[in-house]
């Protein structure tokens, strides 16, 4: 049946004459119904059977109530091949608009799987192109929610050209505004690449799967026997692969991440993240003070770095991000004086706080995200070096850890770093180094600011000492432990403390832990009118 044709069966059949006002405006309301219900009752049933919610009903969780504005309601593909010329449903398959969320205005695309499985087709790309473009032209982050079965097998390249347009305006996109992926359903094969790209990537326990070959094919080509969950749910995707930012319970705790997230981030580039402006009060407290003896006197003993964090934020409120992942690296955010923050902190509980390949990847991109969005970044170190190993030193840590030097350094943030025990080797300088470009740099007393431990330095410099002691051991005045200890005691006083940095400028100021908030505060007071910029240049070459 041609389009004329049915649309004049259509209207006879509802009795609507669409040669009179009236007949025009029930026409649009019988559309936009159909618009609204574009999945089959029974589709929805199933899509609800999986604990999964429908397009639209993510959008109204997403959105402030009755704030969505829809776009190409009535788009719908034009495709002739497979029959699909007698299955053109209104919206494509995606639900794109604008709305609000807590009253700042977001841009959304919400794909459908009740419809052509959420299936992507060239209309439908269209649709998250303009919204993509409408939400750059106009300032403001985009969410993608995805629940789909990729590329629309029927319209072949057409549906593969429209993604690579999407990828585009990903990457164009990247820097200028946020863009934060939920993946609520399966996300198979190139698909994969569009949360890839963006800022924040968040799943759901059980009902969300990102992989590029799934199960069969991987069976077929490796011989490897993987289930969908395995291989690309959501705890891999947050614990293993570091894909995914946030493991939510259900799509409700998923989406209330995502409007959590978007209240740390400004709207755009060239504006600010929102503020509760509140004065902080000034005055040391008792729960200041416990930061005086977290700090173990052994420096082998582990603290969590968590109680420091929360300690200095506002209502010791400490937003993580992929948590699971190289959780020997702590990243988030918070506010101080009701202002965002990014932190970036060691965790001695993990590795002893040591840097390793994902650590490095994970803090790098945060710092990046941050910068690009004009979040100040608090940075605490506890970090004894890089962790050792064949397999980090096969798998490239030395390309990979110089990721995070990379973005510390082209970071023109305000930043702030507060070394509170080790900082040591290389690490000291990656780790928000005065050297980097850090603003202020603090220590607290306990801090241990050397090329090396304690341990390390002696067996180097007092090998030839050691070993004679060693001979001597029977009857020496001297036994070889205790001159080891002598040893060590005489580097830890010599080197392991603040001051020699301090002596250089390297530490602004050497701190009372009880301090801390007291002079974030101030320096991030101080850094709201920091200016820096770096050499005019078409782009950097991050080492990827
Ligand atoms: C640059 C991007 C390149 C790519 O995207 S390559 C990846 C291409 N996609 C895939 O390989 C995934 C194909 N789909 C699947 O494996 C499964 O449908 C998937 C996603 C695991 C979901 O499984 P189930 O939950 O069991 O759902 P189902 O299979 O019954 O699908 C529901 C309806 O959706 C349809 N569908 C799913 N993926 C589609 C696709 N890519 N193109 C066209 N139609 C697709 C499927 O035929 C089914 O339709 P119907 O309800 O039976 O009419």
């Amino acid at each position: 049946m041609s389009e004329p044709e049915e649309r004049h069966e259509i209207q006879e059949t509802r009795g609507i004459d669409i040669h009179t006002t009236a007949g025009k405006l029930a026409d649009l309301r019988r559309r936009i119904e159909e618009a609204t219900h574009a999945g089959s009752a029974r589709a929805v049933e199933k899509q609800h059977a999986k604990g999964k919610l429908t397009a639209r009903e993510r959008i109204g969780l997403l959105l402030d109530e009755g704030s969505f504005v829809e776009l190409d309601e009535f788009a719908r593909h034009r495709s002739t091949d497979f029959g699909l010329e007698h299955n053109r449903p209104y919206g494509d398959g995606v639900v794109t608009g604008y709305g609000t969320v807590d009253g700042r205005p977001v841009a959304v695309f919400s794909q459908d799987f009740t419809v052509f499985g959420g299936a992507l087709g060239e209309v439908y790309g269209q649709k998250i192109v303009k919204v993509m473009d409408f939400a750059l032209k106009t300032g403001c982050p985009v969410v993608g929610i995805n629940d789909s079965g990729g590329a629309r097998i029927q319209e072949g390249v057409a549906s593969l050209g429209a993604y690579g347009e999407i990828f585009r305006r990903n990457t164009h996109a990247s820097g200028v505004i946020p863009q934060i992926s939920l993946v609520v359903g399966p996300c198979a094969g190139g698909a994969v690449y569009s949360p890839a790209i963006t800022d924040f990537t968040v799943m759901v326990d059980r009902t969300s799967h990102m992989f590029i070959t799934g199960p069969d094919v991987i069976k077929t080509v490796t011989g490897e026997d993987v289930g969908f969950e395995e291989l690309g749910g959501a705890r891999t995707h947050n614990a293993t692969s570091g894909v995914a930012h946030h493991m939510a319970g259900d799509e409700k705790d998923a989406v209330e991440y995502v409007k959590q997230l978007l209240s740390y981030l400004p709207s755009n580039n060239l504006s600010e993240p929102p503020a509760f402006p509140e004065e902080a009060d000034l005055a040391v407290n008792d729960e200041d003070r416990e930061l005086d003896t977290i700090v173990p006197d052994s420096a082998n003993q582990p603290y969590d770095m968590h109680t420091v964090i929360e300690h200095v934020l506002d209502d010791a409120e400490f937003f993580e991000t992929q948590p699971l992942f190289a959780p020997n690296v702590l990243t988030g955010f918070g506010r101080v004086e009701g202002r965002p923050v990014g932190i970036v902190a060691n965790q001695p509980m993990q590795f002893a706080g040591c840097l390793d390949i994902q650590a490095s990847e994970k803090a790098a991109r945060f710092v990046r995200t941050c910068d690009a969005f004009n979040v100040p970044v608090v940075t605490f170190v506890d970090v004894p070096g890089f962790l050792p190993g064949v397999d980090q030193e096969h798998d490239g840590i030395i390309r990979r850890g110089a990721k995070l030097i990379y973005a510390y350094a082209e970071a023109t943030v305000p930043l702030i770093t507060v070394i509170t025990r080790k900082a040591f080797g290389g690490a000291y300088d990656v780790m928000g180094s005065k050297h980097l470009g850090a603003d202020l740099n603090l220590a607290w007393p306990t801090a241990q600011i050397a090329v090396m431990g304690a341990q390390g330095a002696v067996n180097i410099l007092h090998r030839r000492t050691l070993a004679e002691a060693g001979d001597k051991d029977t009857g020496a005045a001297e036994s070889a432990e205790a001159v080891r200890a002598r040893l060590i005691q005489e580097y830890e006083d010599a080197l392991l403390n603040p001051y020699v940095a301090a002596e250089r400028g390297y530490v602004d100021a050497v701190i009372m832990p009880s301090d801390t908030r007291l002079h974030l505060v101030r320096g991030l007071r101080q850094l709201r009118s920091k200016r820096e910029s770096l050499p005019p240049k078409k782009h950097g070459n991050i080492p990827l």
